[in-house]
């Protein structure tokens, strides 16, 4: 783990408050998983405080550049939003423990459900597991039109399906609503996102091999600061730490 000043090389709006930003520097040669993260120093001040956790979207090895999608919603993520390309972030990484890809196997089908600012991490899921040769069928849950993004770019890896909220693209409803629709069969399911998403998905499919990604706060980012426990299942005492010791965690590893 380290950290770098990275340089902005690509900044954009895709969605209604949802950026894109491409960052190169010599960090990218240790980013490897998928669903790992990194906390971005979004100021060179002191307020905010608080490096903010985003998520790997792609892993540029070649070109130097990795690629995160974020929202930007309250003070830290408002203010990177303003960053120009040419403009340097501080940024601490690679941190957590990413999904497992040898949980599916060649040949295997992997179902990618994302929810929201969980869909990033899934890209660089859906590239590596593709390239083993593993079959992908993708499911993005937004709360409306305005805030879809990727679609396109799944579509590249497999079947792609959009569920909105409010019904005003795809199916109507969560992502649940469109794995039913479409009675979508798989070996291993990973997913990223809320957790009322995470637990529906593992109430649905108990006895399937899952893996799931929690969006929890976060202040260190390292295991240092306890903000970020959640509870291991049947357990008064013992807890796990999202930051270190996921964000991803086999379910049923955690109680969500
Ligand atoms: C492992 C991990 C990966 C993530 N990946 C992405 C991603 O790829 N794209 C994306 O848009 N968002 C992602 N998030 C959520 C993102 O970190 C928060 O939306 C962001 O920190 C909010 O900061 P803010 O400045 O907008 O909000 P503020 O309200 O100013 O944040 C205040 C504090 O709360 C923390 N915080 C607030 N909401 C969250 C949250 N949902 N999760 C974690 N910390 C939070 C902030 O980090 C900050 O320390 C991820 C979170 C985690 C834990
Ligand atoms: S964020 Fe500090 S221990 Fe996890």
């Amino acid at each position: 783990m380290k950290t770098e000043k990275m340089t902005i090389v690509h900044h954009e709006r895709i969605a209604k408050n949802i950026y894109q930003i491409r960052l190169a520097g010599a960090l990218v040669a240790e980013m490897n998983e998928p669903g790992q993260f990194v906390h971005i120093k979004v100021t060179e001040q002191a307020n905010p405080l608080l490096r903010r956790p985003l998520s790997l979207c792609d892993i540029n090895k070649e070109a130097g550049e990795c690629t995160i999608i974020y929202r930007a919603e309250g003070a830290g993520t408002t203010l990177l939003a303003k960053k120009r390309p040419g403009e340097m972030v501080d940024v601490l990484g690679p941190l957590g423990n990413g999904f497992p890809i040898e949980a599916a196997k060649t040949g295997e089908r992997a179902l990618l459900v994302g929810g929201g600012i969980g869909v990033p991490p899934l890209y660089e899921l859906a590239k590596q597991l593709v390239k083993k040769g593993v079959s992908v069928t993708v499911v993005l849950g937004f709360q409306t039109k305005d805030v879809v993004f990727y679609e396109q770019k799944f579509a590249e890896f497999g079947e792609t399906y959009v569920a909105t909220v409010d019904g005003s693209y795809g199916t109507k409803g969560f992502v649940t609503n469109a794995i039913d629709d479409r009675a979508i069969s798989f070996d291993v399911l990973y997913a990223c996102g809320p957790k009322p998403m995470l637990k529906a998905l593992e109430q649905k499919f108990p006895d399937k091999d899952a893996y799931l990604s929690l969006e929890e706060r976060m202040g260190c980012g390292i295991g240092a600061c306890f903000a970020c426990v959640c509870r291991v299942p049947n357990s008064e005492t013992a807890y796990k730490k999202v930051c270190s010791d996921g964000p991803v965690f086999k379910a049923g590893e955690v109680v969500l």
